[in-house]
This record gives structure tokens, sequence and C-alpha cells, in this order.
């Protein structure tokens, strides 16, 4: 199922403007909420002088704060399947990312059968507002070929502009930050994301 994520990250500091954002485009057709360092980043910014103390216990502790879906990056474990095992364990479903410079065979047909989500990033993972890398777009190809059934997500530089290549290329799960919250009409940024990539489903699945 095609869904539209957003990506909060390149919002003000303002925690209140962020709850109020993140509402606004929920109504506006977005259906999940992408976090990660960026937010951390926020908090910074919003309070520089505080010390940030990341007690990370991972797994587990994205579980107990409500994660619905909790996704690594492959080149940051040596043992892909049991953590998927684990996140699994824990009712949460498993998304398995690659950085730009990972090839797509880096997913095994193990770890690829055991994941529920897989994340292609078409920047280089860290903060928002990055060019699109289209050097990464075969790898969507490539995995939605081999893992017909997954959910196949693009992160980075994704909007109006660079949505067609991830939608055709057989990407489900959009993610956006500039495109949403720079634009003067982020409903409608959302509505053509998720259009656009219904459309290439449905061509997709009538092949
Ligand atoms: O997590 C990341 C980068 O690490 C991404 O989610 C970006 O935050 C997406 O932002 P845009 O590239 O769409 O501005």
């Amino acid at each position: 199922m095609p869904r539209a994520i957003i990506s909060p990250s390149v919002l003000a500091s303002d925690f209140g403007q962020l709850t109020a954002e993140c509402k606004r485009m929920i109504k506006g057709g977005a259906e999940w909420l992408h976090m990660g360092a960026p937010i951390l980043s926020c908090v910074h910014k919003g309070v520089p002088d505080i010390f940030m103390d990341c007690h990370m216990m991972w797994v587990d502790d994205i579980a107990d704060a409500g994660g619905a879906l909790y996704c690594f990056h492959i080149e940051a474990t040596t043992d892909p399947v049991s953590l998927i095992k684990a996140i699994h364990a824990r009712q949460m479903k498993a998304g398995v990312a690659i950085s730009p410079d990972t090839p797509s065979t880096a997913i095994t047909d193990e770890i690829g059968k055991e994941a529920d989500m897989l994340l292609v990033m078409t920047v280089y993972p860290g903060r928002g507002g990055q060019k699109f890398l289209e050097r990464c777009v075969p790898k969507v190809a490539e995995l939605r070929a081999r893992f017909p059934e997954k959910d196949i997500e693009v992160d980075g530089g994704v909007g109006p502009k660079t949505i067609d290549v991830c939608a055709d290329a057989g990407s489900n799960v959009i993610v956006a930050g500039t495109a949403i919250f720079g634009a003067e009409d982020p409903e409608a940024v959302i509505q053509t994301l998720k259009s656009t990539v219904d459309r290439a489903q449905a061509k997709i699945a009538s092949k």
C-alpha cells in the first residue's frame, strides 16, 4: 500500500510548531512520521545549552516509546537477520536501509524475506535538504523485482520533481521533508506524491 511519510527534520526548532505542522500534514494526507537524528538536531536548535545525553537502548527503547517500525542501516550491523527477529519480537515492523554507496545486493534473499520494508536512501543519511541522487534509483527497481510484496521506501530529496522515477521504479513508501514543509501548499504536494505512487503501483500490478 502506498504511504506518504513526513520527515520534519527541516522544520524550525520550535516544538510547538513541529507538533502543529505534523498534525496539519496528517490531515493533509501524510500517514507516517519519519524521524531520526535530525529530530535531535531540532531539539538542539531549540535548547542549544543543554548537553544531549543520548541513552540509546535501541530496539527496546523504541518499542517502549511507541515505535511502529524500526528501520536500521545494514552498514551498521554484522547480524541483520537477528536484529530483524529482535524487532519482530517487540511487535514492530522491521526496515532495512541501504546508504547511497551500498549496493542492493547487500540485501540478501534471507534479509529481504525477513524484513517488512527496504529503504533505499537517495541522499547520504544525516540531514534533510540534500540533492536527490538519481543514481540510487536502479536499486529500487532491483529490489522491487526481487521482493514484489515488500514495502520499498525512498528517502532523500524526494518531491514533485523526483517522484516519477521513484514511483516508476517501484517504490511505494515515500519520505519527504523539504518538498512538503518548504511548499506553499504542502497538502497538494502530499496528494501529488500519493497519486503518482498509486498510478505507478497500478501499472506495475497490471503487468
Ligand atoms: O532522514 C533523513 C536524512 O537522514 C531524511 O528523512 C531527510 O530528512 C529527508 O529530508 P528531505 O531530503 O526530503 O529534505
